[in-house]
């Protein structure tokens, strides 16, 4: 199969969609991996890196979406990537459609067959190819947090740690899955004062012991969400639901009553945002105010660590990679564990329900 990779061309997306070794694997499962020319430079893997591991380098992205079948990216296309879609033609990569009617309706059109890595269900009910970013960006909350924290961009002026006989930043984490276990640890690590709220009992159990009571839980309701977020110098939003548009938790009007300078990061920016007033933002302007808030809500956060990110996503989808390659998307969907939760449109029909939902469209499934 002929498989291509082109360049990112997201805001500041540096990630690119397989590391070197993975050319590797499949150049010598007999395939052709066919990738743009700069295309990993921003993870610091040059041509020649790609070359030597067995790919061919093509000049241009059209040249690389015109000449293969299954085609692997990071992002969800963006505008400029729509006329490249096309019907006989596999995309593997982030789509979070329920927060993108252009996105959905660009893919409906083109007639693509697409498969969304973040619904990919693994054996254990998790999700594969979310995790690896969800910990990068649950770490990377924190540190872009404590930032923005400081004084010079609107921040309160509050160091995470404080210091010996002055009191740490208040963080508030809301979600205790994949990313807010890691925005907790950090958070933990920079020595501040911890809450992650949830609505599943059984993680909170999990991090009460983990951290010997040292991080505060609360079972997520309206009530303590609230006195959590107007107590907190910090709110991290890292909930899901698998496929859906995420949760209004935080309202413009609770905003109001934060303490000046607080800081929101919004991690689940990419399913629409956990607070009413986020707007997904980019690395290069990645903050704007509410109220006297700062929101942070940059929907490809592990973009901002894209050597570590592109490592750890590759990492992850290789195996499915290979068999899509090896047995085509029909027989690697009805065979591959949890690799069917992942398909988003095919032949012009919506295939996930929970993306119908969010845009009002009808649901099909595909034909036996
Ligand atoms: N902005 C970015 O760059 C990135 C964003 N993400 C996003 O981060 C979000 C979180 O992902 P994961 O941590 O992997 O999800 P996860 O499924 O591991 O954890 C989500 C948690 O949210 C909890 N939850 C759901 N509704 C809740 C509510 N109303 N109140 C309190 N808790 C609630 C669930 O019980 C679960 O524990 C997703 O939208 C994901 O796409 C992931 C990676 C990068
Ligand atoms: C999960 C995702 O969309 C990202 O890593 O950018
Ligand atoms: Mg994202």
């Amino acid at each position: 199969m002929k498989i291509g990779i082109p360049r990112e061309i997201k805001n500041h997306e540096y990630r690119v969609a397989i590391s070197p070794a993975g050319v590797h694997e499949l150049v010598g499962r007999g395939h052709d991996v066919i990738i743009e020319a700069g295309a990993g430079v921003g993870s610091s893997f040059a041509d020649a890196d790609f070359k030597a591991a067995g790919a061919q380098i093509l000049s241009t992205a059209d040249q690389v979406w015109e000449s293969t079948d299954l085609l692997l990216k990071v992002k969800e296309p963006i505008a400029e990537e729509y006329a490249r879609l096309r019907q006989d033609q596999v995309l593997f990569t982030y789509l979070h459609l329920a927060a993108s009617k252009d996105c959905t309706d660009a893919l409906l059109a083109s007639k693509t067959t697409s498969i969304a890595y973040e619904t990919v269900v693994g054996a254990d009910g998790s999700l594969p190819l979310l995790a690896p970013m969800s910990e990068v960006a649950g770490r990377l909350a924190p540190q872009a947090g404590a930032y923005h924290l400081m004084r010079q961009g609107g921040g309160r002026g509050v160091l995470m740690g404080g210091v010996p006989g002055v009191r740490p930043a208040k963080v508030v984490v809301i979600g205790a899955g994949v990313s807010g276990k890691n925005a907790i640890a950090v958070a933990y690590g920079m020595h501040a004062d911890v809450t992650v709220l949830d609505l599943s009992i059984a993680r909170l159990r999990e991090i009460d012991a983990q951290y010997h009571g040292q991080v505060k839980t609360i079972t997520s309701n309206t009530l303590e969400l609230e006195q959590a977020v107007l107590d907190a110098d910090l709110v991290i939003g890292a909930v899901l639901v698998p496929g859906a548009k995420a949760p209004t938790l935080v309202s413009n009007n609770l905003v109001s009553r934060m303490k000046p300078g607080s800081v929101l990061v919004d991690i689940a920016i990419d399913q629409g945002g956990c607070f009413e007033d986020s707007k997904p933002t980019t690395h290069a302007e990645p903050t704007y105010q509410v109220h006297d808030s700062v929101f942070y809500c940059v929907a490809n956060m592990p973009g901002a660590v894209p050597r570590t990110s592109t490592y750890a996503l590759t990492n992850a989808t290789l195996p499915y990679v290979v068999a899509l390659a090896d047995k085509g998307w029909k027989e690697a969907t009805a065979t591959v564990p949890g690799l069917a939760e992942g398909l988003s449109t095919h032949d012009g029909k919506l295939l996930s329900t929970e993306v119908a939902a969010a845009h009002g469209y009808p649901v099909a499934t595909l034909p036996a």
